[in-house]
């Protein structure tokens, strides 16, 4: 991972911005007037895009030094590129660099924040709260697959979905271990016993859908034991229709053209593939009702029984299964790609772990391990899932940092304004986490308390709902994991590069090697 420190940039006020502006104008009037940029450029010039001048009690935002100052299509070309490149969070953090943790930059002409600030996050996502929405983009963009549920809705809408949805994603009880101690043998019997080389991503991206389907949707896709044709054609929709809906699924020249001209085909069948094998499973609920002990209080049955309609009810399936399969997955990816590198928190975790004798763990004993929370912490701090997001100011509003010579007086954002917060780059503050904040170092979680600057679920009403399911989950199977496997090896050959999609997750796969410990295989024979 790049230093941040080699990503120093200059910034500057307005005024500077202004100075530029005058020299490049002229170059730019041409492009301006074919590419059809006239009414964006007109309404900046006047201030219709909601941050007119002459309104502003508050003091100049702190501004990025443009090379364009008029579109700012430097920086959008700095993070096309960087998103090729699978850089687009250390180039982000770069632009948020040293004291300065609130950035504004141009976005096609248009004002658009970027943050790192705890303050801000805290007045976005719990004090100012309701002056803020996911916005327009992420609603239209995922409205396809997540329909309009609790991860695509806004206001009352998804108020009621998340009162719904709660006490379901967030239970941890019996059931949940037993689901999680099933699925862990079906992962432990696919992963190789010989130490070779294995891309342990892969199995946790199944894992993670046969148990999400297995708690959520009453069926499993089973891909790790014995997938059924159409579950594993419900695995690869899933799959293509994620990465094709927020932007990672092919940047041919071709498709692009393809598919502005005739539409996605390929996402078309996905997402009809997808509906088809959740009808088939709801049709199946429907028809053998509560089948044994366990599915009596099911997803389905329990929102059937209270009248709610099937249609909303397919959807907050998928909304669960969608928020909380690939986040999971590239968490456990993150920690056994973590602890490959780090022998000494491996050995250190077995010995904690060890006075379970290869016992699987009770409810209890997932918070009996304190090295083991400060790892799987230390973890999120570093590689946090949902990286970088975005929120869109329903109303005129502001935020506490932003503006002024040192960037700390608080700042208008105009409605529509979009502020973008990158959750990665706050994890790596020195003033929260210690000058080292690149190294990988569970035990600093002794001695940090680092509040609103440790964000991995965000945090106020929208915050994840289920985080005490994929924290259960994360340690119930490292705990197995570390139980089964004396060490575990580092087999990357590539530098860890990001593919960002509706989470982060790694570009070259986490390739490891797994050392069997013969003494205490806890696999069932
Ligand atoms: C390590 C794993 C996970 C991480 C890091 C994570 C993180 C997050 C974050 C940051 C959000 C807020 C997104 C936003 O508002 O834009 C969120 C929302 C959500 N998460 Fe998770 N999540 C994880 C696992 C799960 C699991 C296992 C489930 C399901 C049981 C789940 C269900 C949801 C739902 C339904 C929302 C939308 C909440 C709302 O809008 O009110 N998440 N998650």
């Amino acid at each position: 991972m790049p230093n941040a420190s080699s990503y120093v940039l200059p910034f500057s006020t307005k005024d500077n911005i202004d100075r530029e502006r005058t020299v490049t104008i002229a170059s730019y009037a041409l492009l301006l007037f074919l590419v059809g940029f006239t009414k964006t450029a007109w309404s900046y010039v006047n201030g219709r895009n909601g941050i007119s001048q002459k309104h502003i009690s508050f003091q100049k935002p702190v501004w990025y030094s443009h090379k364009d100052p008029i579109f700012g299509l430097d920086v959008l070309w700095m993070c096309a590129t960087a998103v090729f490149q699978g850089r687009l969070l250390e180039v982000t953090r770069s632009m948020l660099y040293g004291a300065r943790k609130t950035v504004s930059y141009l976005f096609l002409g248009r004002q658009a924040v970027i943050t790192s600030d705890p303050e801000n996050l805290k007045a976005m996502l719990a004090g100012n709260f309701h002056d803020f929405g996911i916005g327009e983009t992420r609603k239209n963009s995922l409205r396809p697959l997540f329909g309009g549920a609790i991860f695509n809705s806004d206001g009352e809408i998804w108020q009621q979905h998340r009162t719904i949805l709660r006490p379901f994603a967030s239970r941890v009880r019996t059931q949940e271990l037993l689901h999680f101690e099933n699925y862990f043998q079906h992962l432990i019997a696919t992963l190789p016993r010989d130490g070779c080389t294995i891309d342990i991503q892969q199995s946790f991206n199944s894992f993670t859908l046969d148990i999400s389907t297995a708690v959520f949707l009453g069926k499993s896709t089973n891909l790790l034991s014995s997938p059924s044709q159409s579950g594993q054609r419900f695995a690869a929709a899933f799959d293509h229709a994620q990465r094709a809906l927020s932007g990672i699924d092919d940047y041919s020249l071709t498709s692009l053209v393809k598919n502005a001209i005739f539409g996605n085909d390929r996402l078309k069948t996905s997402l009809k593939e997808i509906h088809t094998f959740l009808d088939q499973v709801l049709d199946q609920c429907m028809l053998e009702g509560p089948q044994d002990p366990t599915s009596q209080d099911s997803f389905f049955h329990t929102l059937t029984r209270q009248g709610r309609a099937r249609q909303d009810i397919k959807y907050d399936i998928l909304n669960l299964v969608l928020a909380g399969k690939d986040t999971t997955a590239a968490y456990l990816s993150s920690i056994w790609y973590f602890l490959s590198q780090n022998p000494s928190t491996y050995a250190r975790l077995r010995s904690e772990i060890s006075v379970l004798n290869g016992q699987a763990p009770t409810k209890d004993d997932l918070n009996r391990f304190p090295f083991l929370s400060q790892t799987l912490k230390e973890v999120l701090r570093l590689q946090p899932p949902v990286a970088i997001n975005q929120r869109t100011a329903i109303r005129d509003t502001c935020l506490p940092h932003g503006a002024g010579s040192d960037g700390l007086s608080p700042m208008r954002i105009p409605r529509g304004a979009s502020v973008g917060y990158s959750v990665y780059a706050m994890h790596r503050l020195p003033e929260y986490f210690g000058e080292d904040v690149d190294t990988f170092r569970p035990e600093r979680w002794e001695s940090i308390r680092p509040q609103w600057a440790f964000m991995p679920f965000h945090a106020g009403p929208r915050s994840c709902i289920g985080q005490q399911f994929a924290m259960a989950l994360a340690k119930y199977s490292t705990i197995r994991m570390v139980q089964h496997f004396a060490a575990v090896e580092d087999r990357n050959e590539r530098p860890w590069e990001e593919k960002l999609g509706l989470n982060c997750s790694s570009k070259h796969g986490v390739n490891v090697g797994l050392v069997v410990d013969g003494e205490r295989d806890c696999r069932v024979s």
